[in-house]
């Protein structure tokens, strides 16, 4: 199965995954100044419910807090998009050290780690469904960079000795990912895809330009989860990122000038 190994990571992908080397592949290397300010471009309107957070897993390729998704209750909304995304999942990328570990860079800068929110379209009936169509994905992303303690992150890092291993999961009930989102949600947009298999190009990507904060020991504590299962050799979860795919003729939008 894929993974970030030698033997299986993203440039193994393109066997099973073919569209990996498709037209609209993410991440992407954002260059400020190729980014064409788009006035049209509205502010982003994340509005998220605390009640409609479920649990936290580990999944083998990250940790995910999954929320309930039967209503509009937390919603993006306005940005790039037309019509009302549903909050499906938040997780991380991140590196084995402080030098790398997001999956969009900025002129060429890795950050430490990055953050997405996931939202689907409602125009479609299920995320499932969504996730095969050109404007089914929205993800917010967001870097992390390191520098003070993030209390926000604190609660979820908490919850980490439960999901050491790959399929572990609990419950992860009333927290609103609102705090942790910058305090200016400028942003850049592009077409592209999902940045694990199956690739599927179906995100509107809107990369935040200003990062949260994340101090080295909570870094620490995200390289204390493993990619292993219980009772298997013990496999550091590290290094869980796609690097930068090539634009093929896209444009980045700014939401700012
Ligand atoms: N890294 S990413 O592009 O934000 C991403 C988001 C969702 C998925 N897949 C997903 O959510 N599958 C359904 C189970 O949550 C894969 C990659
Ligand atoms: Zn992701």
């Amino acid at each position: 199965a894929w993974g970030y190994g030698a033997d299986n990571g993203p440039d193994k992908w393109a066997k099973s995954f073919p569209v990996a080397d498709g037209p609209r592949q993410s991440p992407i290397d954002v260059v400020p100044a190729q980014a064409v300010f788009d006035g049209g471009l509205k502010p982003l309107r994340l509005q998220y419910d605390p009640s409609t957070s479920m649990d936290i897993l580990n999944n083998g390729h990250s940790f995910q807090v999954t929320f309930t998704d039967d209503t509009d209750s937390s919603t993006l909304k306005d940005g790039p998009i037309s019509g009302v995304y549903r909050l499906k999942q938040f997780h991380f990328h991140w590196g084995a050290s402080d030098d790398r570990g997001s999956e969009h860079t900025v002129n060429g800068t890795k950050y430490p780690a990055e953050l997405h929110l996931v939202h689907w379209n409602t125009k479609y009936p299920s995320f499932g469904d969504a996730a095969s169509k050109p404007d089914g994905l929205g993800v917010v992303g967001v870097f992390l960079k390191i520098g003070a303690e993030n209390a926000q992150l604190q609660k979820v890092l908490d919850a980490f000795d439960a999901i050491k291993t790959k399929g572990n999961q609990t419950t992860f009930t009333d927290f609103d990912p609102t705090v942790l989102l910058p305090g200016c949600l400028d942003y850049w947009t592009y077409d592209g895809s999902l940045t694990t298999p199956p690739l599927l190009e179906s995100v509107t990507w809107i990369v935040c330009k200003e990062a949260i904060s994340v101090s080295p020991a909570q870094m620490a504590r995200f390289r204390g989860l493993l990619f292993s299962g219980q009772g298997e050799a013990a496999c550091c979860m590290v290094d869980n990122y796609r690097p930068p795919q090539p634009l093929k003729g896209r444009t980045v939008r700014a939401s700012f000038k």
